[in-house]
């Protein structure tokens, strides 16, 4: 697997992580709140039923008085008084030997029929009973040494509190026998019973952790919201800067930008007397480290991506600063070439840039030559002619780097205005006693002649390549038999 294709999967594999994170805590939230929520509602369900209730056992105290009277039409008014006097009673029966004796409603035989049958109970529900056809009531007995009370509310009362409630989370109330059957199934498959301590009630509501989406969306909005955002921000940040490892080119720009890329020289020298005739400047990137980093490793990348502009521009501004001083002394003028790609020749203000460049050395102490790369395409080769006589109208010459490594060099050798023709060290190479390469180097430099048309063998290393040079006439020797390119606190010039 690829660093890049690693890097994706690690930065997605975190994202996602934190948004399941974040999603099973908001889960957890809105559980535990609903929760909450439930439990109160669940309790305050309760508290109003039982104050209900409460008025119901109120009202059996207050007619508790009337239980030692026989049951005369004045203790019967005085019962329908406390009735009309309590805004939830509906009733209030005596009972005694198995049978209601009294009652605030007058037709005994139909509270018999209804109630008689729950007394064993001391809270109950009487459904469809015949006192108040079609509302169901809710029967509270209450024991005294004199009798029983038996007080009736309308279930319509609780109706209106559970609805109330029930509104968003749904409850059941339980009464007496109900909570003794059902109890334990209903604690078993996720529903949670609150008993009051006054009466056999119950308020039953369903606890399992399902929580319907809509809830985990509604409550949990928020939070989902910053757990999205959240794991955007540490894919971001992991992709960007944790799991980040700065390209090439990245570390190029940088390295230019800091200053770390700088000028060696090798000198270039006159065949015949060996005197310097001028150097070569050649980028060096000198790592933090102090390693020596090759052209060859970011040449190319700086050409293709058009970091060689700025490069070369530091590059120059550097040599303008160090190498005046060194050139004291110098046969005159001193040759200085640097390596231009065409992109940068044709900027509008590279003259511009050269002209300054000048003015660091004293009048008339240096020329400037731009070594122009014979493996750049020359496309348009007219534009690029009109770019070069200006330069040599300004006194630059302008070098054929690498000649002989391309394709169409010779064609261009007649299009293009070339002061120097710099044959590559390929070629040089192969010159040795024994080799054949020898006529391909003569013709060349015939031709070069008969163009009128200066001539520097680069990649020279052994004294017969120098020996068989001079006899071709070759103008200038630039290669390691003389130097190799050097920092200018080594650069020695003959
Ligand atoms: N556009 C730019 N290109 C540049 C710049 N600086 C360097 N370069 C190009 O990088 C390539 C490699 O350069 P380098 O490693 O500096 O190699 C140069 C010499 O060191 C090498 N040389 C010279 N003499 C000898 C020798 O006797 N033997 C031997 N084995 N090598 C020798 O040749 C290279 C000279 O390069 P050039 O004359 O430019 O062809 C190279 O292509 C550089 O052009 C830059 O600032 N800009």
């Amino acid at each position: 697997m690829t660093h890049y294709k690693a890097k994706i999967i690690i930065t997605v594999i975190s994202a996602i992580s934190v948004l399941i994170c974040g999603m099973i805590l908001t889960w957890y939230q809105v559980i535990s709140l609903e929760q909450r929520r439930s439990m109160q509602t669940a309790y305050k369900t309760l508290n109003s039923v039982e104050t209900l209730l409460d008025e119901a056992k109120n009202t059996a105290d207050q007619a508790s008085v009337l239980l030692s009277e026989p049951c005369s039409m004045q203790v019967r008014t005085k019962l329908e008084r406390i009735v009309i006097s309590a805004r939830h009673i509906r009733l209030i029966a005596f009972y005694k030997g198995r049978k209601i004796y009294c009652s605030s409603f007058s037709d005994m035989d139909a509270i018999n029929k209804s109630y008689a049958g729950f007394i064993n109970s001391s809270l109950a529900i009487v459904k469809n009973n015949t006192v108040s056809p079609g509302i169901d009531a809710i029967v509270l007995q209450t024991q005294y040494p004199q009798g029983i009370i038996v007080t009736s509310l309308s279930t319509a009362w609780i109706s209106e509190i559970m609805h109330f409630f029930n509104a968003q989370h749904h409850m059941d109330l339980l009464i007496d026998n109900d909570i003794k059957s059902s109890g334990a199934s209903l604690l078993e498959t996720g529903y949670v019973i609150i008993k009051s301590k006054k009466y056999p009630i119950a308020v039953s509501f369903y606890s399992a952790f399902n929580i319907f989406s809509y809830k985990f969306i509604t409550d949990g909005w928020v939070s989902l919201l910053l757990s999205a955002i959240l794991s955007i921000i540490v894919g971001v940040l992991l992709w960007r800067y944790i799991l980040h490892s700065p390209s090439l080119y990245e570390n190029l720009s940088k390295a230019i930008d800091r200053g770390e890329i700088i000028p060696w020289y090798q000198p270039i020298v006159h065949s015949n007397s060996y005197g310097t005739y001028g150097v070569e400047v050649l980028a060096r990137w000198i790592s933090p480290s102090g390693e020596v980093i090759s052209p060859e490793n970011f040449i190319p990348l700086a050409e293709q991506s058009g970091l060689i502009i700025p490069l070369t521009k530091k590059l120059m501004a550097q040599v303008g600063k160090e190498l005046p001083e060194k050139l004291e002394g110098q046969l005159q003028p001193f040759h200085v070439g640097f390596n231009f790609i065409t992109a940068h020749l044709q900027e509008p203000e590279f003259l511009d840039e050269c002209r300054a460049f000048i003015k660091k050395f004293p009048p008339g102490t240096i020329r400037l030559t731009a070594e122009i790369l014979e493996r750049e395409p020359f496309e348009r080769v007219s534009q690029l002619k009109e770019t070069l006589r200006q330069l040599q109208e300004n006194h630059i010459d302008i070098a054929l780097d690498d000649f002989g490594t391309g394709h169409s060099n010779l064609n261009y050798l007649s299009a293009l205005p070339i002061d120097i023709i710099k044959i590559d060290k390929l070629f040089i190479n192969g010159l040795s006693p024994d080799s054949g390469s020898q006529k391909i180097i003569d013709y060349v430099i015939e031709m070069a002649k008969t163009l009128n048309i200066k001539v520097v063998v680069e990649g020279v290393e052994t004294q017969f390549q120098v020996e068989y040079l001079k006899k071709k006439r070759v103008d200038y020797f630039q290669g390691y038999y003389f130097s190799k390119p050097v920092p200018i606190n080594k650069l020695t010039l003959r």
